[in-house]
């Protein structure tokens, strides 16, 4: 007997904490006794209850009317994994759902002028005209959560500012008409020493979310590493793969141990090839620019699992990531070693000693980074740790015991090559494809990926290194790299590219 559909006013009857119904993409779910679970709090539920809370009428900068509440945050696959079936409670009549308009962001309607007359994608010349493009066309709370440091944001811009304090020495009168610029990375052939790096909650930049990230990668050949806190499924993004693909699994590592076992698993089962145990994370860094607009979503108060109020300035980030156990140490790293066969690296390391630990220990390799500026402010780029580190690491022979990235502030293949010549594996980008995706879609990624292939090429020519083999830290000089300025703000991304300032971006 099919069961005749739910009404909204029946829907609507179910609207307080003793008898919560929401509608998810037309279906009609009992999450009463979720309510203290949910990570991100009871209130921001309570605001749908009795309500859809799938659709909302504001836009993003990519896809109108695309909503903005439940998909950026939840895998789709969210409410079938973790709601039991009895609390399904069936499919809903949404001709009788009323579609409340929301109040519209006063600087709405100039970002929708904005988005119609945005510049062509030809027009994108490098990383940053990305950045400049996407700080316009995505919503405000997107773009802020994108694109926020930590506190002063000191290490976020030191993160790019490190690399123009590395100087090229470069050879001439070597043949150079031939340039392979691929490599390997974790036993992968790529095509070009970059990855593309776990960077959470895609959907806030485009309604695809992380499989428009899988679709580039497997373009362009590299590696694509699958962020714990996607918001698109983990087998959406494994399903989007192609056979040939490879991908690796960032992880938070959770509380629950058994969690974290099954998780890995299942990333092993389904392919992936390497385990990023993220170490730099023992709870998320304060991003105020993401908080503030955080702050003025009142369904933003971020409640934990206790019903004990937290500071709920923390917005999404520490609502999503509750889970996360701030007590993983050095002790708990063979326990990985004994649940997979993957290669384990460890990423968001900070300092030498860290980096002689990990070769002791055993894992595969080390991320150098500092969580793109997202965490401990005043903590030193991953460029200048690998310049540190890599004298050290020979003077013991443990160059070799395992591979060395880096991620942070990349934004040039420059900064991939001087990476490379100081002796990284490859590099993580993270930002850069984020803005590319949100202003453009996959053709936007896609762009950014060649851009860096034809700087790349272009950069070894001109340092005179047919092959990455031939790249090597006699072609840097790195004596200034220690020499710390904090700039106020970053003139190159800030002036040259503001589209205020900058006429190609200015709106036509
Ligand atoms: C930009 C960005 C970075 C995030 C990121 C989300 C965004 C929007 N998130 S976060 O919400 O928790 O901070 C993650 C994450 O899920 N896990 C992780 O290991 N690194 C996370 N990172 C850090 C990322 O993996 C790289 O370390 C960083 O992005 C490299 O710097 P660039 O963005 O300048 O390339």
């Amino acid at each position: 007997m099919v069961n005749s559909l739910l009404s909204s006013d029946e829907i609507a009857k179910h609207n307080n904490a003793t008898s919560c119904w929401v509608i998810i993409h037309g279906k009609a779910y009992d999450v009463t006794e979720f309510l203290p679970e949910h990570p991100g709090g009871s209130k921001i539920i309570l605001k749908y209850a009795g309500k859809d809370a799938t659709e909302s009428v504001l836009t993003i900068g990519f896809a109108p009317n695309f909503s903005q509440e439940f998909e950026p945050i939840h895998p789709p696959d969210t409410l079938d994994k973790y709601l039991d079936r009895s609390k399904h409670m069936g499919e809903v009549d949404m001709s009788t759902v009323v579609v409340e308009a929301k109040t519209v962001d006063p600087s709405e309607s100039e970002r929708q002028e904005y988005i119609k007359n945005k510049p062509s994608l030809e027009q994108c010349y490098n990383l940053l005209d990305f950045e400049a493009v996407a700080k316009r066309v995505m919503k405000r709370t997107a773009w802020a959560y994108y694109s926020s440091g930590a506190d002063d944001e000191i290490t976020l811009r030191e993160n790019h500012a490190a690399f123009h304090r590395i100087w090229f020495r470069p050879k001439i009168l070597v043949n150079v008409e031939n340039i392979d610029m691929s490599t390997t990375m974790l036993g992968t052939k790529v095509s070009i020493p970059f990855y593309v790096t776990a960077t959470a909650l895609g959907k806030l930049g485009h309604h695809e979310g992380e499989v428009v990230l899988t679709k580039a990668a497997a373009k362009h050949s590299v590696v694509q590493m699958i962020p714990t806190l996607a918001s698109c499924s983990f087998d959406e993004i494994v399903d989007a793969k192609e056979d040939t693909q490879v991908q690796w699994l960032q992880l938070y590592v959770n509380k629950n141990r058994a969690i974290t076992k099954s998780i890995v698993k299942h990333a092993e089962r389904r392919g992936c090839k390497a385990l990023f145990i993220t170490v730099d994370a023992p709870q998320l860094g304060r991003r105020e620019k993401d908080m503030r607009t955080k702050f003025d979503d009142s369904g933003a108060s971020v409640q934990s699992a206790s019903e004990k109020p937290v500071d709920r300035s923390q917005g999404a980030a520490r609502a999503i990531s509750s889970f996360i156990d701030p007590s993983l140490s050095w002790k708990d790293i063979p326990w990985f070693r004994s649940i997979t066969n993957m290669k384990i690296v460890l990423k968001g390391v900070q300092r030498v000693e860290d980096v002689i630990k990990a070769c002791e220990i055993g894992v595969d390799g080390v991320v150098l980074s500092n969580h793109g500026g997202r965490q401990l402010d005043t903590a030193p780029s991953g460029i200048e740790i690998l310049a540190a580190t890599m004298p050290i690491l020979k003077a013991k022979g443990l160059d070799k015991k395992l591979e060395i990235f880096i991620d942070g502030g990349i934004r040039r293949a420059s900064d991939i090559v001087k990476a490379i010549c100081l002796g990284a594996k490859g590099v993580g980008i993270g930002r850069p494809f984020l803005y590319a995706m949100s202003a453009y879609g996959l053709p936007g990624v896609d762009r950014a990926m060649q851009l860096l292939k034809d700087e790349m090429e272009m950069n070894m020519r001109l340092i005179g290194a047919p092959s990455i083999a031939d790249l090597d830290d006699s072609m840097v000089d790195t004596r200034a790299v220690a020499l710390h300025s904090t700039p106020i703000e970053d003139a190159l991304s800030a002036k040259t590219y503001d589209p205020l300032v900058a006429p190609a971006f200015k709106s036509k």
